[in-house]
């Protein structure tokens, strides 16, 4: 057995951070050691205090002050700085031995899952050489996104960006499923928990009832509309590739959350474990692959 670590990502807000302390109670209950290493230079409110903490490397803050960045700018050199000191978390990881689970909360700034190679460079670090965590992505979407729909297919696509970047065990989580209990039907959530690529098409709010000629207008669309004469079809046939995009890429599917709810945070982290020891059995793992540090920050 070796060290087993699960790297919570995901957008602003998505409740990564609650998630990481839900998970770390879950463990105190089930008495399985585990370990918190905040990665997010400008988290400040902690439910359980990190035993790795970036800030005590570089903060954000002062990054921002100094070199004069804005937080998205600020954020990269962070990162790049750390890619730059990684024996700040070789070092003390070392030291955590192979039973413990290991808790990354990442920031949420959407950058950092899609265009700029950190984090492959990060996970390369932890994974493979010395430390050689088996590890696990765990991607947050907030579930109030599904009465926006758009908003719904956009966070899926940075989820599967994500996906395709790390290249290592993704679990997707609809977060916050508390907030929408009661008001979105089950058939309707299953579409959003399997992407449903017609659900682009689909002028309803979840919970809406469709009638027969709404049905009947969206399978067999009159091509005279004045929506299609407007250019509305060009749009609808990008949402369809966008929905089918998504639906060929069957692996993006979603688990429900409320960390209210001990069982949900628990299943969780059971597919976190089978997905590692999945990848592990067909995967063994290439040791000792280099980090390359320069990330083309200027
Ligand atoms: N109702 C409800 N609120 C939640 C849940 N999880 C998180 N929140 C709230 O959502 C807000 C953001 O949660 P965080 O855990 O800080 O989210 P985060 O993704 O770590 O945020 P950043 O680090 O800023 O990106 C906070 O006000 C939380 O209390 C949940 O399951 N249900």
């Amino acid at each position: 057995m070796s060290k087993f670590g699960v790297l919570v990502m995901g957008p602003a807000g998505a409740g990564k951070s609650t998630f990481s302390s839900a998970l770390i109670q879950h463990c105190q209950t089930t008495k399985r050691p585990c370990y918190y290493v905040n990665l997010d230079p400008a988290a400040e409110d902690f439910d359980f205090e990190p035993d790795i903490d970036i800030k005590d490397l570089i903060t954000l803050s002062d990054v921002m002050e100094e070199m004069s960045l804005g937080p998205n700018g600020g954020l990269i050199y962070c990162f790049e700085f750390l890619l730059e000191n990684l024996d700040f978390l070789t070092e003390p990881l070392d030291q955590v031995t192979d039973e413990y689970l290991i808790i990354f909360d990442m920031p949420g700034q959407i950058e950092l899952y899609t265009h700029v190679p950190i984090l492959p460079n990060l996970v390369k670090h932890l994974m493979r050489g010395s430390l050689n965590i088996n590890m696990c992505a765990a991607y947050l979407l907030e579930s109030t996104f599904v009465v926006d729909k758009p908003k719904f297919f956009a966070g899926t696509l940075s989820a599967m960006s994500a996906m395709l970047m790390l290249e290592m065990p993704h679990i997707n989580i609809l977060s916050k499923m508390d907030l929408i209990k009661g008001t979105v039907a089950r058939k309707d959530l299953k579409r959003f928990l399997d992407p449903d690529p017609r659900l682009l098409e689909d002028p309803r709010k979840p919970g809406d009832e469709e009638d027969e000629e709404e049905a009947r207008a969206r399978r067999d669309p009159d091509p005279a509309s004045k929506e299609n004469v407007m250019g509305g079809e060009s749009f609808k046939r990008l949402n369809r590739a966008v929905g089918q995009l998504i639906d060929d890429f069957s692996m993006v599917s979603f688990l429900e959350l409320d960390v209210q709810d001990e069982e949900s945070v628990g299943a969780i982290l059971s597919y976190i474990d089978d997905a590692i020891q999945y990848h592990e059995a067909q995967e063994p793992k290439e040791p000792n692959d280099a980090v390359d540090t320069d990330i083309g920050y200027d």
